[in-house]
């Protein structure tokens, strides 16, 4: 397995560019199965997690065409075509590698009528049930059981039919297979406290583009008019907020400046409020004609805040450990709360291997800062965790090893070039070569 070692203790200076948000690109890729048109995405991320989904759709019958450089599944622009879907069965072998697969349930019932889709099953950060999913898609008629590990999923006869749904509970992927369903069911979909996630309005843009009727878009109710068919579109998928912010932690921690392109303020902003008032200054810049922000501390030093994680527009669970790493140096003590997952702490035993002190009680997190981290061979076992130790190693004096890296590989495209082009001591250490 591939490993990444830091030498901490260099401050990053530079520009970095953001790729399209891997969260946003998924379920737009399984929006392709709406339609015999082709849907060309654009600004596509070169990530672990596309190309599973792109195996997962060839394997469905969709033509995938790449305009771009690389040999694999992913690419910048990026054609697929569902002209004719051969299979309606998302087999438990794809869906466990990546657990945003089970966004094919939607498409495939709405356009085919019928799918069998394989449970995603629990991950390290949490159960993550997908009850939301099936009691919506039953709301709209569907007949759906679990035999065998599997979603078998049946539309009722003349297909699926509008329905409002309130979710208990906002979820994100939930939200986006019932509204995917909704684009082509019959008569009319409301459905209440939906996701407003950037990702959400992303797939929402994306849709109306390929000729569904929704409103609401960028609220939590999302009303859908049912069409008979969807077109092709082309679209440009929403920059990764989560790897905007993850930059602009790693300028912060190192004491550099950063500007980080291609991105856009309005997409972090419960992340830019939790970090001024801990000592973090954000700057919007206009490079090249590229939009993007910058991003150094204030005045010399990081100040410990508290921090919640809650759904769109709130602090974002995806940022959560990143959030905790920069904590780890700040002068004072924070609380970090997690409240969407609850298993999302299991970087805080490995930035304590690396000397922070930190005390988890339950969903909360008390981190009081120290006066500075001390590299570590350290392990992590979901992406955003192996971020914030990636962001701990960049920040800590001496020698830092991250292993299980393939995590890192599922959300950040070329993650160690871009620190190393800013002046980062990083480099990638090849399982073959250790
Ligand atoms: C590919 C993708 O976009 N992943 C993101 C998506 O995950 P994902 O879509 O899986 O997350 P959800 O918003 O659905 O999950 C939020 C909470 O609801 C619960 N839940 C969800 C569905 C359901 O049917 N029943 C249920 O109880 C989950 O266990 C979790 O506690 O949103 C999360 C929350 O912002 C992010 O951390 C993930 O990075
Ligand atoms: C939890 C994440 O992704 P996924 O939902 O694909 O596991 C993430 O992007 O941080």
């Amino acid at each position: 397995m591939d490993k990444i070692r830091i030498r901490g203790g260099k401050p990053l200076h530079g520009s970095i560019t953001v790729g399209g948000a891997k969260n946003a690109a998924l379920p737009l890729m399984t929006a392709a199965l709406l339609t015999d048109g082709t849907l060309t995405l654009t600004n596509l991320p070169i990530l672990a997690d596309i190309n599973t989904l792109c195996n997962l759709l060839l394997q469905h019958g969709v033509a995938i065409h790449m305009a771009g450089a690389g040999g694999d599944c992913a690419g910048r622009v990026v054609e697929f075509t569902a002209r004719d879907i051969t299979n309606t069965t998302a087999p438990y072998d794809l869906v466990r590698k990546m657990r945003a697969s089970v966004l094919v349930l939607g498409p495939l019932l709405a356009r085919c009528g019928e799918a069998k889709v394989s449970l995603p099953g629990g991950c390290a950060i949490g159960a993550r049930p997908v009850d939301l999913h099936i009691k919506g898609l039953e709301a709209m008629g569907a007949d759906i059981r679990i035999e065998g590990g599997y979603i078998v999923a049946k539309a009722p006869q003349g297909g699926l039919r509008g329905a409002e749904y309130v979710f208990p509970k906002v979820s994100v992927g939930a939200t986006e297979n019932l509204l995917m369903a909704a684009t082509l069911a019959r008569g009319t979909t409301v459905l209440v406290n939906a996701a407003r996630e950037p990702e959400v309005t992303d797939l929402a843009e994306c849709l109306v583009k390929m000729g569904a009727k929704i409103t609401g878009i960028g609220t939590d109710r999302l009303t859908i008019v049912g069409v008979d068919r969807l077109n092709g579109a082309r679209h440009m998928v929403v920059p990764d907020r989560i790897e905007t912010g993850t930059y602009a932690m790693a300028a912060a921690m190192t004491g550099g400046t950063l500007d980080i392109l291609n991105t856009r303020m309005d997409l972090i902003k419960a992340a830019v409020t939790a970090l001024v008032p801990a000592g973090v200054e954000f700057t919007e810049i206009e490079t090249n004609g590229q939009t993007g922000i910058r991003v150094s501390r204030a005045n010399g030093e990081l100040v410990g805040v508290d921090v919640m994680t809650e759904p769109y527009p709130g602090f974002p669970t995806d940022l959560q450990a990143q959030m905790m790493a920069l904590m780890c140096t700040a002068r004072g003590a924070g609380m970090i709360t997690e409240t969407i997952f609850e298993n999302r702490f299991m970087h805080a035993p490995e930035l304590t291997r690396m000397g922070a002190r930190i005390t988890v009680h339950g969903s909360s997190a008390l981190v009081r800062g120290v006066e500075r981290l001390t590299g570590a061979p350290v392990m992590a076992t979901d992406l955003r965790a192996s971020v914030s130790l990636v962001l701990a190693g960049l920040a800590a004096e001496g020698e830092t090893t991250v292993n299980r890296v393939y995590h890192l590989d599922r959300g950040y495209e070329r993650l160690e070039d871009k620190l190393a082009a800013c002046g980062a001591d990083i480099e990638r250490i090849r399982a073959e070569d250790d």
